[in-house]
């Protein structure tokens, strides 16, 4: 992995501002009784060039949240900007094209096209969309995710964190505005998680990137620039620069407050003793959390959309870097 001393085509852009916001961002699911407010009027700021992620109980609204910021799913009230177009309100068409053009996706099962090769996979989207890939950048991502010499493989060829990296690669590689990752790391052994995080950092760091990733492991969090925690469909808190400990410190008091409310079928709402945390910016100077007792454990991770139905084969035939 290298560490270019300049980023193509950086210089496009923003240093600062907000890649994606929400403002009264609420989302119910059904009617009637059994209504679910999956998302309770959240006001949020992912920032640019950051490395956001984002926690919380099982069914507090994490993925809810990802797939309304990045326009997959419609909103019931509030309104959502990527960068500065308003995306609430667009017709499904121009929804299609703003995902396809300025956002990219990562998913707990890689979506690979198992008859393509990496490199076909890595540009599979823009050829889709009938865009050329910008020679100078895709080749940066390549050596930067160092799939170089992994191009011509096709992805049983590939071991589960190279595949993860061709999946990684092929978010970057039409350079989106803002990449959304959920449970990148879910399917894979720990030092092949480890990779693709360190690889989403270095998208980041080295690239210029914005990543928004839900995860349910404190130590993927880690990795990020600030944690925002997700409580009964509100921002109840987020961590700048966390470490696992501080982050699992954190989850574990969902489990003796918030977390239990939605599992005994109470109805949402703002979380008792977290007035006014639903309003959070992801800047890395945000106030950290403090953590608290009582132990716990979150649910396992969500089954991801499938934007291409084709998940990597069970039988990948191992192979080391
Ligand atoms: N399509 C749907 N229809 C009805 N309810 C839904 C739907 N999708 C999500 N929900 C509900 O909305 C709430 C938030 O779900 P969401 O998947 O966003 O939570 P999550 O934090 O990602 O959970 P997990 O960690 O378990 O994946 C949950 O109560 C869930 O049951």
């Amino acid at each position: 992995m290298s560490t270019p001393a300049s980023t193509p085509g950086t210089e496009r852009a923003e240093p600062s501002g907000t890649a994606a916001r929400a403002r009264g961002l609420t989302k119910a699911y059904g009617a009637g009784e059994t209504a679910v407010l999956a998302l309770d009027a959240v006001d949020v700021d992912i920032a640019r060039r950051r490395f956001t992620a984002v926690m919380g109980p099982s069914g507090s609204g994490k993925s809810t949240l990802m797939h309304t910021l990045a326009g997959l799913d419609s909103v019931s009230a509030g309104q959502v900007w990527l960068g500065d177009t308003e995306i609430t309100g667009l017709k499904e068409r121009e929804l299609t094209r703003l995902r396809r053009d300025r956002v990219g996706f990562m998913f707990q099962s890689f979506n690979l096209i198992p008859t393509l090769s990496a490199r076909e996979n890595i540009t599979l989207p823009m050829d889709i969309a009938g865009r050329r890939p910008d020679p100078e950048w895709l080749e940066h991502v390549i050596d930067t995710l160092g799939l170089r010499d992994r191009l011509r493989h096709r992805p049983a060829q590939l071991s589960g964190g190279q595949q993860q990296r061709v999946a990684c690669a092929r978010a970057l590689a039409a350079r989106p505005e803002l990449i959304f990752a959920d449970e990148p790391t879910g399917n894979l052994d720990s030092r092949a998680g480890l990779e693709v995080l360190g690889f989403l950092r270095e998208a980041v760091d080295a690239l210029g990137q914005t990543v928004v990733m839900v995860t349910h492991d404190p130590g993927a969090a880690a990795h990020s620039d600030v944690v925002l925690f997700l409580a009964d469909g509100r921002i109840v808190d987020e961590m700048a620069a966390p470490t696992a400990e501080a982050v699992l410190e954190r989850m574990k008091r969902f489990d003796t407050s918030q977390g239990t409310a939605r599992a005994t079928g109470t109805a949402p709402a703002a979380a008792p003793g977290n007035p006014g945390h639903d309003s959070v910016r992801t800047d890395p100077g945000a106030r950290g959390a403090s953590p608290g007792p009582a132990p716990g454990a979150t649910a396992p991770p969500p089954a991801p959309p499938a934007p291409e139905a084709h998940a990597a084969p069970p039988d990948a035939e191992p192979r080391e870097d």
